[in-house]
């Protein structure tokens, strides 16, 4: 790949044609690329004519007029326009991929929840049988809400495409290397890396190592963001230049093939006879990109208390009330405690939003024992939760020299929305009966003398 970042911060990116790899960078960034050369028209995006016979074709976001900083549209040329990828629509069964509204009256959400690893079965699951759905949130039918998933897969998918006009799915592999073979280009991924495909963009996922675990976050709503830094200024936390898009690579395949849809919350499928993965050339705003949690930059207290879970923002999906996001994912990685005569773990807290969390490896300072790497736990609205005894314990009674949390990163989806359980999660997956206990034994102290105890 060559690529040549123009000062606008628009990246021009020619690569060859198939399987091609290769980034580009930035968050958000105007981009262009072309698997061919000369197949990105310049100057104009619909000639009468485009190179190679290629289709234009505009790919939107958002609405046509959303503001100029929100506007999301890419411009593909493709050798066949998307009315040929889909045909005539039947419905098909994905029982434990669910959607919001599912509030089930035999399945009880109130509570404070943990599962072990949802292991990872010895079937065929692809990326589209293999998704568990954890919880639901709000209402797909007018866009806002989420769903949070477990997938499991150890299969790729062989002449079989997906997307969902439902979603962006910001995806946390924990487990396994996956391909998404995407209609914008190719996205590989592995545990420590995050990505966000696009809602509407077609793709195939591919095993590269299975089995597959990870997480996924299902959004509906308005799209994830860079969230704002305030007074932290122009850097830390996830830089721009961290977020990579892939180049434009297609495939010029004509075999029958499978396109599966979801759609409000359904599945359909329709049959073509070709990839419909063959956008030669795209140019645009509005694409898949994927993120190395490693370049996350924590910024965190370094005199004395502990902040807001806030500061550890990777993106935000904004909800049109400000500050109040519909989702945000937080991520908790290496970083040093230094604060004085502080309390430095979580503090116990109840929350308007709800709180679900995945580890993706190593042990979370809270919960020092059963959050396993692969685990979840829900702190659904409002309720209570924070250090387990062995945690409080610990922290309060540790000596404050300045400590290195290592070997860890786990992550939360937070949510305005109460989370709604599955009958997936609520009867099939390991959920751990005895979560409540760790905080049974926190016993009283207060005697009603003065003193620290
Ligand atoms: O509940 C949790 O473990 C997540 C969390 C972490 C933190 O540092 C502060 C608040 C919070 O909800
Ligand atoms: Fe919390």
């Amino acid at each position: 790949m060559t690529h040549q970042q123009f000062p606008a911060g628009m990246v021009r990116a020619t690569a060859k044609q198939g399987t091609h790899k290769g980034y580009m960078p930035g968050f958000g960034n105007d981009f262009e690329t072309e698997a061919l050369p000369d197949a990105l028209p310049q100057g104009q995006n619909s000639p009468q004519k485009c190179n190679y016979g290629l289709y234009a074709e505009q790919l939107s976001g958002t609405a046509f007029t959303a503001p100029r900083g929100q506007n999301e549209r890419t411009w593909c040329y493709r050798i066949r326009p998307s009315v040929h990828h889909t045909g005539r629509f039947a419905p098909i069964e994905v029982p434990y991929w669910k959607t919001a509204p599912n509030i089930l009256p035999n399945v009880t959400s109130l509570g404070q929840y943990r599962w072990d690893p949802v292991p990872v079965p010895d079937e065929d699951l692809t990326w589209i049988t293999g998704m568990r759905t954890i919880t639901t949130a709000g209402d797909v039918n007018i866009q806002v809400g989420m769903a949070s998933h477990v997938y499991l897969v150890a299969q790729s998918m062989q002449d079989e495409y997906f997307f969902s006009a439902d979603s962006e799915l910001l995806v946390v592999p924990q487990q396994g290397r996956l391909r998404f073979c995407t209609e914008l280009g190719i996205i590989d991924l592995e545990p420590k890396e995050i990505a966000i495909i696009p809602r509407g963009l077609v793709y195939r996922v591919e095993v590269l190592e299975g089995p597959c675990r990870g997480f996924v976050c299902e959004n509906y709503g308005q799209k994830f963001d860079l969230p704002n830094r305030g007074p932290i200024g122009a850097n830390c936390l996830a830089n721009p230049r961290d977020f990579k898009s892939p180049v434009a690579a297609f495939e010029d395949r004509e075999t029958r093939s499978r396109v599966v849809i979801k759609w409000c919350g359904q599945f359909h499928e329709t049959w073509i006879g070709h990839s419909p993965l063959d956008i030669v050339a795209w140019h645009g705003n509005y694409c898949a990109y994927k993120y190395d949690l490693r370049t996350y930059s924590p910024v965190g207290a370094i005199l004395f208390d502990h902040p807001d879970p806030s500061i550890f923002t990777v993106l935000t999906a904004p909800s049109g009330q400000e500050g109040t996001a519909n989702i945000d994912f937080v991520l908790f990685r290496e970083r040093w405690l230094v604060a004085e005569h502080s309390f430095r773990p979580p503090w116990y807290h109840k929350n308007i939003m709800s709180e679900l969390m995945g580890n993706i490896y190593g042990q979370y300072d809270a919960k020092p024992q059963g959050f396993a790497p692969g685990g979840i736990s829900l702190h659904n609205c409002m309720l209570p939760h924070g250090p387990d005894r062995n945690a409080f314990e610990g922290a309060s009674n540790a000596e404050l020299k300045p400590e290195k949390l290592d070997n860890t990163m786990s992550f939360m989806f937070e949510t305005r929305f109460p989370q709604h359980l599955t009958e997936f999660a609520a009867n099939e997956a390991p959920m751990q009966q005895e979560y409540i206990e760790v905080w049974q034994h926190l016993e009283k102290k207060f005697d009603g003398t003065p003193g620290v105890k």
